[in-house]
């Protein structure tokens, strides 16, 4: 086991070491929030290390590497990035990749908002593959002295392809320190209004001011159908959401549908498949339809291409009149007071107070 090395604390004095025993030093609060990560250029040298990374990660493709392996460096790692790159650069931001701005966004909304109720808490982003990582977070606050560290991974329904993973690297980084903050961990907020009640308010907020569509999609990120079956509780958990939505919006069963977008690979993922449902959709005559993605709390790639660009277009190909995508929480300010709630929840009992 290699330690990463531990700040060293210069004396008053400037001598460069510490004199003992060592002066007391009030242990201080960290969060990370993480979500997936992105490439750092919409190229495709630079999709291909980051789908390199995420794709080698046995919590996401869970068939053995010596399988893997030639698939992975074979057909994907050379066709996909050199696809995938015209996709990114049509959603790319002025600060970068949308889902990596939005979280960067999230992460300043929760800090000011802790620091404003006279909290002190240090809030910074980890990405799960790609920068900043994890680790780089958790390493900034072992250095300002953070001995309690709360990991926030941004999804709000449970898979071991996102969630676990996210737990495992931040205990696997936590296994290379010497002085271990001590780690709790967010399993899951599906149905908790601090997440739902900001997005039911914005869906309403627009049917207040553009009217209501025929049917209001629900349309989730897929999970091969494997991982459900092996525990995951992915997709109940997204029945979950869906319908603590439809009951904040007060919608009856024929008013809105669970879809599941983003497949990947030839296996059986979860069904109902969002684009061939909004095409059946589309040809039985329903013609106005609101996609919103309840599993998703920063725009990506699967959001702003996927279905706002491609999903949409299928749709209107197929006879469809009206498609509005209802972008995500992002750093909604209702939502972003929620988290800080959430957040702040989860910090009882560690020492957040500043002495007077
Ligand atoms: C919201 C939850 C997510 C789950 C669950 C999830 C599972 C999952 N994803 C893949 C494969 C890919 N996902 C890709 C992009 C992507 N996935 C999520 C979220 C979840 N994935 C996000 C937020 C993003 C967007 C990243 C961005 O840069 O904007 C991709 C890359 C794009 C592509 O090649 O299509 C892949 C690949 C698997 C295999 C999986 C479960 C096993
Ligand atoms: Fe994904
Ligand atoms: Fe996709």
């Amino acid at each position: 086991m290699r330690f990463w090395p531990e700040p060293k604390r210069a004396r008053a004095d400037g001598k460069r070491f510490l004199t003992w025993p060592e002066p007391f030093v009030r242990p201080r609060v960290g969060v990370v929030l993480v979500n997936l990560g992105t490439p750092e250029a919409p190229t495709a040298p630079a999709i291909r290390k980051y789908l390199r990374e995420f794709l080698s990660d046995p919590r996401v493709i869970e068939i053995p590497k010596l399988l893997w392996w030639p698939i992975l460096n074979g057909p994907i790692l050379l066709a996909r990035p050199r696809k995938l790159a015209p996709r990114y650069q049509s959603i790319w931001m002025e600060g970068g990749s949308p889902l990596l701005v939005y979280t960067q966004r999230q992460t300043a909304g929760v800090q000011r908002i802790l620091s404003d109720r006279g909290l002190d808490v240090q809030v910074e982003t980890g990405m799960r593959y790609g920068k900043p990582s994890i680790q780089n977070a958790m390493l900034k606050l072992r250095d300002s002295g953070c001995e309690h560290i709360l990991v926030v991974p941004m999804y709000p329904q449970y898979a071991s392809s996102t969630t676990a993973t996210v737990v495992d690297e931040a205990t696997r980084v936590a296994g290379h320190m010497r002085n271990q903050p001590a780690l709790r961990f967010v399993k899951r907020f599906h149905t908790d209004p601090r997440f739902l009640q900001p997005l039911a308010d914005k869906i309403s907020a627009l049917w207040q001011a553009q009217g209501r569509p025929q049917k209001l999609v629900m349309s989730f990120h897929g999970l091969p159908r494997q991982c459900v079956d092996m525990g995951d509780p992915y997709c109940r958990d997204s029945y979950e959401t869906a319908r603590a939505l439809a009951a904040l919006l007060g919608l009856n069963d024929d008013q809105y549908l669970v879809t599941f977008q983003s497949r990947f690979g030839p296996a059986k993922w979860l069904e109902p498949y969002t684009e061939p449902t909004l095409e059946k959709l589309a040809q039985q005559g329903v013609t106005e339809i609101d996609v919103v993605c309840p599993g998703f709390l920063a725009d990506c790639l699967e959001t702003l291409e996927e279905i706002s660009i491609e999903v949409r277009e299928t749709f209107l190909h197929a006879g469809g009149k009206q498609f509005r995508y209802i972008p995500a929480l992002n750093d909604d300010p209702a939502w972003m007071l929620g988290l800080a709630d959430l957040v702040e929840s989860q910090l009882q009992g560690w020492p957040t107070r500043l002495a007077k």
